[in-house]
């Protein structure tokens, strides 16, 4: 039987899950391929932290050369994550003919054009399954079954961590800081988890789903972002209250020939079918001009992953064997303009901080109404005269640029500390 020997560079949660899911799986997958799969080599710069995964000595190591270099390595496993150097890592791979798994949704959003460049000219693949929804099947299903459907808009939970995050807030009313280090002891967390709370990895996540989706490459700078570092239980209260829960969206939305693009917390209506997912769940809305399709499953953490790794595997191994490599190339033809946020419009809820003394009510909604905003809702949840206090101001739908210029004008006022908006998803834009 042939073998076809797999190289793996990056040996932390998702190495360790695909590895594991490989050896689950490896009876069956011969069986069904009649081709074996042999992990030869697992490189990773850090050998000394323990993991609680055994491998054989002889196949370990801390030269990445080991691997991008062997010419008997078919396929290279690289989950190190970053961009320098697995950016590099990757190239070298592809440019040797090998085929690369990969979940780092960073080194694909920022560097797809190059690999699949690199890799159609190699005759090779790239895939990434485990970069986006984690292990929820959603790069696959785009980029084959739903390829020739007309998709309208993608919206996302693309992020386990600060899904998880806000869950804990929410459920059990857990403090962030907590509910982040938990996050970090369950491997959900990106090795620098400043990239999941200030929205960085769901950036990444849209920046590929719209390319996938609309046939056309994003530039991920163009992504508006927000993070949840900012969030407050109260704020998670208070939406509860007027019939919302409070989730971190990314939306990628076509509108004519241009998109609308943004990673931000939002106040999502409780009948939505998104505003059910909790913990590292993650869930992909898919609206076309035929269907209406929501994926959803595990986003993160190493078995997950792993598992999602090993279906690419699978499929790298049939093209192999099948002599079909480059199969699966890049789907995009055009490049996306992406629309400015201030055009966008939408319902606002703002906090206020500020000091209760008589008149601030007054003086604050006169700014809203100076803005041209107009406001359908006000609660101030504790009253303590004479100290700082949050306000709460729900306001009609308008565009961002008033909501900007309203948050401004409230910030000057000598009576306000803080001024945060965080905008209602009704599903129009
Ligand atoms: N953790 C998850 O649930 C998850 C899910 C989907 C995708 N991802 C992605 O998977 C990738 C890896 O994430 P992770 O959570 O497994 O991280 P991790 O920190 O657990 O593992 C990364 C491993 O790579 C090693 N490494 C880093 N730089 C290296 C280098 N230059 N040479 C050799 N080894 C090196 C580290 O020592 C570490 O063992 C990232 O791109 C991440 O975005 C993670
Ligand atoms: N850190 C990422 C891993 C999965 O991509 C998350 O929390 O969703
Ligand atoms: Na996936």
């Amino acid at each position: 039987m042939r073998q076809i020997k797999v190289g793996v560079i990056g040996f932390g949660t998702v190495g360790m899950g695909t590895v594991k899911a490989l050896w689950n799986q490896k009876e069956e997958i011969e069986k069904e391929l009649g081709v074996g799969v042999k992990v030869v080599k697992i490189v990773d710069k850090e050998w000394m932290i323990g993991r609680p995964m055994v491998v054989p000595p002889d196949i370990k190591s801390s030269d990445p050369s080991e691997v991008i270099d062997d010419p008997e390595i078919e396929i290279v496993v690289e989950a190190m994550g970053g961009i320098d150097p697995a950016f590099d890592y990757v190239s070298q791979a592809l440019a040797r003919g090998k085929t690369v798994i990969t979940p780092n949704k960073e080194l694909i959003a920022k560097k797809g054009r190059e690999l699949f460049q690199l890799s159609a000219e190699n005759e090779t693949d790239v895939y990434f399954e485990g970069a986006v929804g984690g292990g929820i099947p959603i790069i696959h299903t785009l980029k084959e079954q739903l390829l020739g459907d007309d998709i309208l808009e993608v919206i996302g939970i693309v992020n386990g961590t600060t899904n998880y995050i806000l869950s804990e807030m929410s459920l059990r009313k857990t403090s962030f800081e907590k509910a982040l280090e938990d996050a970090k002891r369950k491997g959900f967390a990106e090795p620098i988890p400043t990239n999941d709370v200030e929205g960085y990895d769901s950036t990444y996540k849209i920046a590929i789903l719209a390319t996938l989706c609309f046939h056309g490459r994003v530039d991920v700078e163009k992504v508006y972002r927000e993070g949840i570092t900012r969030i407050l239980t109260d704020d998670i209260e208070y939406a509860r209250e007027l019939g919302y829960t409070i989730k971190l969206l990314a939306i990628a939305r076509r509108i004519g020939e241009d998109i609308e693009l943004r990673v931000q917390p939002v106040l999502l209506p409780l009948s939505h079918p998104l505003s059910t997912v909790f913990g590292v769940e993650n869930a992909i809305y898919v609206r076309s001009r035929t269907r209406d399709l929501t994926f959803r499953g595990p986003g993160a953490g190493g078995d997950a992953t792993g598992s999602a790794m090993v279906g690419d595997i699978i499929d790298a191994i049939r093209n192999i064997k099948y002599e079909a490599r480059g199969r699966v190339g890049c789907t995009c033809m055009r490049d996306l303009t992406v629309l400015p946020m201030e055009s966008l419009i939408s319902q606002n809820c703002v906090r206020v901080l500020a000091l209760d003394v008589p008149g601030v009510l007054g003086k604050i909604a006169s700014e809203f109404g100076n803005s041209g905003v107009s406001l359908s809702a006000v609660k101030q949840p504790v009253s303590t005269p004479g100290k700082l206090t949050n306000i709460y101001f729900l306001t009609h739908r308008i565009q961002e640029r008033n909501i900007q210029k309203a948050i401004q004008s409230i910030q000057n006022l000598d009576v306000v500390k803080d001024v945060y908006a965080i905008r209602v998803e009704d599903g129009e834009s």
